[in-house]
């Protein structure tokens, strides 16, 4: 668990940390028949699977700790994401290798909220956790909204 346990001042501040992983994944509803899968996911519903880059910023912001100037320790930070997210995501098919999206479409808005969820286990709730998601440098996702 990484903690925030003081605060120096009223003011919080954010820190980022900037991630990235390669993957393949297949849009698809199973309960809908392979017409109406090509009408809404189009050709992200190839069945033999599609590959993207992915750009991801994890932001936490807390209160400065007074001790080490820090909010979270960056490298901290990385080992977290390394360990929890991209060593399980990075050159893998999410429909098949990654447990939480047998049955979940692995839409950006889904990795964005998975991501969200498995990190917000190892975090103190003093600290406030954003995800942004970057499936394509022209599309992005961000959990929670703001
Ligand atoms: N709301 C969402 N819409 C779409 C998602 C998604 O995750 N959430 N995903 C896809 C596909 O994965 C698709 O592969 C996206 O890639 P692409 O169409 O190539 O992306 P671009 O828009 O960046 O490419 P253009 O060249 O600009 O078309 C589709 N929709």
């Amino acid at each position: 668990m990484i903690e925030n346990t003081e605060k120096s001042s009223e003011r919080k501040v954010a820190i980022i940390r900037r991630e990235h992983f390669n993957a393949a994944h297949r849009l698809h509803n199973p309960d809908w028949t392979e017409e109406k899968n090509n009408k809404i996911f189009g050709k992200c519903n190839n069945p033999n699977y599609h590959g993207h880059n992915y750009e991801l910023e994890v932001k936490v912001i807390g209160f400065v700790q007074p001790e080490t100037g820090y909010v979270i320790d960056t490298k901290l930070l990385s080992d977290l994401i390394k360990n929890q997210i991209t060593n399980r995501f990075d050159h893998k098919n999410l429909n098949l290798d990654v447990a939480e999206f047998k049955n979940l479409n692995p839409t950006a808005e889904n990795i964005a909220i998975v991501t969200y969820d498995i990190l917000r286990e190892h975090l103190d709730q003093k600290l406030e956790l954003k995800i942004k998601l970057y499936e394509t440098p022209r599309n992005y996702v961000e959990f929670p909204y703001s």
